[in-house]
């Protein structure tokens, strides 16, 4: 691998079940870079309060429970179940929920070498000066399609129809929200993957990437 004399740091984002997190971890381990979930981040709180039977909704139970946040609940099988994913956008919505996530984040990015993070607003957010960034989208109804295989593999089984329906509420909070909205950063790079099987959109991935290094490479 070529030496770089920079941090590469790449930052993915994208909508719920675009393929982001299979695209940055694949990205992460063509480059030798350490990745970060950050949704995970996000459902771990979100579970949190549902556990301690809170609403999401409540700024002051979401802020307790991020400001506290239990590492272990990253290892919990209920962190992709479908009702963790409501709370996390629930809980996402609040300024003080992400103030208390932000310094984790942020040195993550930071680390020697670089790294790869993953979500909703790391290209504007977390690593605005990224190296490269990526917007991984597809169409809402291959994202639920996705997303009903992917829950159904791990017995929860949901309709197409209610998955759809989950997708685009949260599609539609994600994006509505005050604090750091999911948009797409000025300068990144759009990775439509509804018609890319994974291989293909890991392949495109590294190609864009690419293509912010050489030009990175051609300024010194
Ligand atoms: N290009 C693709 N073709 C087919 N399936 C894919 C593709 N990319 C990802 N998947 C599958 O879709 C599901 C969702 O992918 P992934 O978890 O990477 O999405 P995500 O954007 O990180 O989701 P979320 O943000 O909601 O956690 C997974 O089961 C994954 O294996
Ligand atoms: N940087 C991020 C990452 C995630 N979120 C919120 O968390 C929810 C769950 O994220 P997944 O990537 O695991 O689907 C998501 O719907 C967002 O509300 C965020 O705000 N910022």
């Amino acid at each position: 691998m070529q030496r770089r004399s920079f941090n590469l740091v790449i930052a993915v984002d994208g909508p719920a079940a675009s393929g982001k997190g299979t695209i940055a971890k694949a990205v992460a381990r063509h480059y030798g870079l350490p990745h970060m979930d950050t949704g995970a981040l996000y459902r771990a709180v979100g579970l949190a309060v549902l556990r301690r039977g809170g609403q999401p909704g409540d700024a002051a139970t979401a802020e307790a429970a991020a400001r506290a946040l239990d590492l272990s609940l990253l290892e919990d099988r209920a962190l992709r179940d479908a009702a963790t994913s409501e709370a996390a956008s629930g809980v996402a919505v609040h300024p003080g929920v992400r103030q208390a996530l932000f310094d984790l984040q942020r040195a993550f990015a930071a680390q020697p070498g670089g790294a790869v993070l993953d979500g909703r607003d790391i290209g504007t957010i977390i690593a605005p000066d990224a190296t490269a960034k990526l917007f991984v989208t597809a169409s809402p109804e291959v994202r639920a399609a996705r997303r009903q295989a992917e829950l159904a593999s791990r017995g929860e089984v949901r309709s197409f129809d209610e998955v759809l329906a989950d997708v685009r509420k949260r599609d539609a909070r994600d994006a509505g929200r005050d604090a750091a909205p999911l948009v797409q950063a000025g300068d990144a790079a759009l990775l439509d993957t509804s018609d890319l099987a994974i291989d293909a959109a890991v392949q495109r991935a590294v190609a864009l990437v690419e293509n912010r290094i050489g030009a990175m490479r051609e300024r010194g």
